[in-house]
C-alpha cells in the first residue's frame, strides 16, 4: 500500500497563522502586500498565479498581478523589479519561471530587493540559505521539508535523491535536506543512468516537469516520493512527474498531484509575505525613531 502525502491540511494550518498575523498588522493600519511579476503564457504558471491570488484574498493579503506578456525584455522586466523593491506598500514580489527566450534570469534574480525576496529566487538569499542564515526559501523547496515534517518522515541519517538542479527547487531542496542530516544524490538531465541515481533514495524527490518521468525502475521499494512537478496539460488537467499507476504499491509513500506540494508552496509564499510585513514594518519605525532622535539632539 502507497500511503498519501497530502499538503491540503498543512497548508490550511500555515495559512491560518498567516491570517491571523496578517490581521494583526491590518491593526496598525499595515495590509501585507504580495506583488507577483509574469512574463509567460506557460498555462502552470497561469494555474499557480491564479491559486496565489485566490488564497492571498481569503488571507487577508494583498496582491498585484503585474503581467507583462511574453514578449517582455529583460529591461522591462527588471524595472519592473526595481521598482517595486522602493514601494513600501508592496512587502513581497515574486518573480515568475518560465521568462521570454533570451531574457537573463540571472540578472532578473539579482534586481529583486532581498528584503522582498519572498521565493528566494535574490542569489543573496540563496547565499544564505546555503550558509544556514535567516533568510527566506524558496517556497517550494521549503515546501517538501514542511511536508516531510508534517507527516513525520525524517530526513535525519537516510538516503535522499533529488531530481533537478533548479535554483527555485532542486539546489535549495538538496541542500536543505543535507542540513537535515540526509546524505544527497542529486540528478539532472546530464545524469546518465537516473534509475541508479534514484533507486536506493529512502526519498525520492522529483521537480523537473515532465510527466510520467518516474516509474517503478527508479523507486526503491517503501520509498518516499514528493512529486513537486505541476504540468498543465491542454485539457486542464495538473500532472505530476511521477506515473501513479507505475510505482502504486512500491512507493512507500507519494505526495498527489495536485493537492500535495502545490498548496504548500503556495501557503508558504502568503506566510513569508506577512513575515516580510512585519520586518519592514519594523524597519521603517526604527528608521524613523532614530531620524527623529538625531533631528532633535
Ligand atoms: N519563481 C517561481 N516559483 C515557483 O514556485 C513557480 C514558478 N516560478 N513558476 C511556475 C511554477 C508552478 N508552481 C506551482 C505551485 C503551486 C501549484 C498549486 O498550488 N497547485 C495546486 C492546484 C491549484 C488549483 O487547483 O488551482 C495543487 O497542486 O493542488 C501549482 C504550480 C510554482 N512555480
Amino acid at each position: 500500500m502507497t500511503r498519501s502525502l497530502g499538503g491540503a491540511e498543512l497548508a490550511t494550518s500555515i495559512r491560518n497563522d498567516a491570517s491571523v498575523a496578517a490581521a494583526a498588522l491590518a491593526e496598525i493600519g499595515v495590509r501585507p502586500k504580495l506583488a507577483v511579476v509574469q512574463a509567460t503564457d506557460d498555462e502552470s504558471t497561469a494555474w499557480y498565479v491564479r491559486s496565489i491570488a485566490s488564497a492571498a484574498k481569503r488571507t487577508g493579503i494583498l496582491c498585484d498581478i503585474v503581467d507583462l506578456g511574453a514578449v517582455a525584455s529583460t529591461e522591462q522586466i527588471r524595472s519592473t523589479l526595481v521598482e517595486l523593491g522602493h514601494d513600501p506598500d508592496v512587502h513581497g514580489i515574486i518573480l515568475q519561471t518560465p521568462l521570454p527566450d533570451g531574457t537573463d534570469l540571472d540578472a532578473l534574480r539579482e534586481a529583486i530587493n532581498p528584503a522582498k525576496d519572498v521565493d528566494g529566487a535574490n542569489p543573496v538569499s540563496l547565499g544564505r540559505l546555503v550558509a544556514r542564515l535567516p533568510a527566506f526559501a524558496p517556497a517550494t523547496a521549503q515546501a517538501v521539508i514542511a511536508l516531510l515534517d508534517h507527516h513525520g518522515i525524517s530526513p535525519h541519517g537516510r538516503t535522499a535523491a533529488v531530481v533537478g538542479r533548479s535554483t527555485v527547487v532542486g539546489s535549495p531542496v538538496a541542500h536543505l535536506l543535507v542540513q537535515r542530516n540526509a546524505t544527497v544524490t542529486v540528478c539532472h538531465r546530464h545524469t546518465t543512468d537516473l534509475a541508479a541515481g534514484t533507486r536506493d533514495a529512502d526519498i525520492l524527490v522529483v521537480a523537473v516537469g515532465i510527466p510520467g518521468l518516474i516509474t517503478a525502475d527508479h523507486v526503491a521499494d517503501g520509498a518516499v516520493v514528493i512529486d513537486v512537478g505541476t504540468t498543465a496539460t491542454a485539457d486542464g488537467q495538473l500532472l505530476g512527474d511521477v506515473d501513479v499507476a507505475a510505482v502504486d504499491g512500491r512507493a512507500g509513500a507519494l505526495t498527489p498531484v495536485p493537492g500535495g506540494v502545490g498548496p504548500v508552496t503556495t501557503a508558504l509564499l502568503l506566510n513569508h509575505t506577512v513575515d516580510a510585513a512585519a520586518t519592514q514594518y519594523a524597519q521603517t519605525r526604527s528608521d524613523s525613531l532614530l531620524a527623529g532622535a538625531r533631528s532633535s539632539a
